[in-house]
């Protein structure tokens, strides 16, 4: 039978996933069971872990390059606190000009890796009033604007192996591991800079203007930023278990009084700022969220 192109593309990149699991696998003796993609000047949530296996984007077979400041471009293997993890210090945005099959092609690579849980990290702008920069949202359900116009990783032939056809996206982020974040911050007496709240992706990589914010902010987004949400379609689609996190870098501006601006290098001083507390609630997440899976699902 004669295939389209569309076929033919989408067949490759499936090839092109295990053909990159298979080079890892042949690389690193550790069988990662979560993986962790660190948002804007996030990177360093992987300095955490121990008996590192790292390799630099350029020499992954089929990897995507990345090309955004703060962004590192290293996959790191090793292990936090006991469990075996891969962190992505730099993730992929549709706005550098990768397909959203590019930018989400590291999900689909962890799962045919092994990996059960993905946390999603990024840097985000905050419409809600009671989220200021510094503080960490917990993400309970987003809005996926590129893919509400079409724009949507999982377009094109449904690979069956990963997942249905029409995936249900209303239960994205684990309510179990919700709840046991907040816990944890809790104890570790950061509860006061942590909160839930809703994820809007937009395209980037310009900043919103002020009727953008305004529209956001009455459809009860409570921040944005530019990535993410196409990470946890895909996700979900073949089956991870997700928590995501927004760190706080900025107001978004909503005022056409407001003489204030956003730039990407203030989003990175706030992201170093918050970084260890981040790494700390991460860290902690994973020691516990795995061994109490049973309980989570
Ligand atoms: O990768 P994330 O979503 O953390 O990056 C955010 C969105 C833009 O890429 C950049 C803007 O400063 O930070
Ligand atoms: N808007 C979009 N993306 C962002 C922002 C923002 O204000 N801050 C960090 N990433």
């Amino acid at each position: 039978m004669k295939q389209t192109r569309t076929e033919l593309h989408f067949q490759t990149s499936g090839n092109l996933c295990s053909k990159t699991a298979d080079w890892l696998l042949s690389q690193t003796k550790h069988r990662p069971q979560v993986a962790i993609i660190c948002g804007s000047g996030l990177g360093m949530l992987a300095d955490a872990l121990k008996c590192q296996d790292a390799f630099h984007y350029t020499d992954i077979p089929g990897f995507p390059q990345s090309t955004v400041q703060g962004h590192a471009g290293r996959l790191v293997f090793g292990e936090l606190k006991g469990k075996t993890c891969v962190c992505m210090q730099g993730r992929f945005h549709m706005y550098e000009g990768h397909s959203l099959c590019k930018t989400t092609f590291p999900v689909r690579v962890f799962k045919l890796l092994g990996v059960e849980t993905l946390i999603v990290t990024n840097a985000a702008g905050s419409l809600a009033d009671g989220l200021k920069p510094g503080d960490i949202m917990i993400i309970k359900d987003h809005v996926n604007f590129p893919g509400l116009g079409g724009f949507n990783p999982l377009n094109g032939p449904n690979d069956d192996k990963f997942g249905p056809r029409f995936p249900a996206m209303s239960a994205c982020y684990n309510p179990g591991l919700r709840c046991l974040a907040m816990d944890i911050a809790k104890q570790q007496g950061v509860a006061e800079l942590v909160q839930e709240g809703v994820y809007a992706a937009v395209g980037g990589p310009n900043f919103e203007t002020i009727a953008e914010a305004k529209l956001m902010h009455r459809l009860g987004v409570d921040a944005v930023g530019m990535s993410t949400a196409p990470e946890v379609v895909v996700a979900v689609h073949c089956g991870l278990r997700v928590f995501g996190i927004s760190l706080i870098t900025n107001k978004v501006v909503k005022s056409y009084e407001d003489r204030e601006c956003v730039n990407h290098e203030g989003v990175l001083e706030v992201s170093k700022l918050r970084s260890h507390t981040l790494q700390q609630l991460v860290s902690e997440l994973v020691s516990r969220g795995v061994l109490s899976q049973q309980l989570i699902d």
